[in-house]
């Protein structure tokens, strides 16, 4: 059985049909990539899924229940939770304080949440900067410290989005390795990325998004030789290019 599902998801915003009738299934364990051009519908998708919007039509199940309707936090307490596009950290708390309170309101097991915030900084490598302020970090670091605060939730799926935004080429290899090794551990990854060269290279399978729809489901291969894929960027050269880049990954 699929372990994340959305069925005939639709979400309307006045005139405009953001997300349009798309279904989508995701195996346990699975790394899943999302993309799209600019306004294809992405985010929306995921704040549906994340229960920030209440889609107009359709229904998103979790393990086989119906999690469409419950609050973001009742839905990251039943293990699946999404990372910010702009991070934020808490101001005036540590890299520490800052997982810990992932681990204390998130969690599902929020026994010792200080213990489980070393342990998740250590997974991402910030543990030798846990009492810093995180205003003092890298783009990369901030982003690796966003993935922290998420898995000290202990989800079972991880929604991430644009972790690789913004970051340098040795940050996006971290980044890269990092999502492998939250894959290892058996972990489920839906991720949109506008770095296709992260997004490919992670990713056992692609789905697409052009105006609200989805146009294709594949592995990375498949999607970057997909007629309706180079189609749908061939307004948008650089994420062609890239689509083409990353098919040598
Ligand atoms: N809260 C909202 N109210 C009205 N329209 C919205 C809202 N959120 C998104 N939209 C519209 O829905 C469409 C899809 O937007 P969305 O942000 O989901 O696309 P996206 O694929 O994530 O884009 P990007 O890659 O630029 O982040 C766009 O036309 C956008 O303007």
């Amino acid at each position: 059985m699929a372990l994340l599902e959305g069925e005939h998801l639709t979400k309307r915003f006045g005139g405009v049909v953001a997300v349009d009738d798309v279904s989508f299934s995701i195996e346990r364990g699975e790394t899943v990539g999302l993309i799209g051009p600019n306004g294809a519908g992405k985010s929306t998708l995921f704040r549906l899924i994340t229960g920030v919007h209440e889609p107009t039509k359709g229904q998103v199940t979790l393990d086989g229940e119906v999690i469409t309707g419950l609050k973001p936090h009742q839905i990251c307490h039943r293990g699946l939770v999404k990372t910010h596009q702009i991070v934020k950290p808490l101001e005036g708390l540590s890299l520490l304080e800052n997982a810990a309170v992932g681990a204390q309101f998130g969690g599902r097991n929020p026994e010792n949440p200080m213990e489980r915030a070393h342990e998740v900084l250590e997974f991402v490598g910030l543990d030798h900067m846990a009492h810093d302020d995180p205003d003092e970090l890298s783009v990369g670091a901030l982003k690796r410290l966003e993935i922290a605060r998420v898995l000290a939730t202990d989800p079972e799926v991880l929604l991430l989005d644009e972790v690789a935004g913004g970051l340098d080429t040795d940050e996006t290899e971290e980044i890269i390795d990092l999502i492998r090794d939250i894959s290892d551990q058996g972990k489920t990854v839906f991720l949109i990325d506008h770095v296709m060269r992260a997004l490919m290279s992670v990713s056992e399978r692609v789905f697409v998004l052009d105006n609200g729809e989805l146009i294709a489901k594949g592995t990375p291969t498949e999607i970057q030789n997909d007629e309706r894929v180079i189609e749908a960027y061939l307004g948008d050269s650089a994420a062609r290019d890239d689509i083409g880049t990353a098919a040598g990954d």
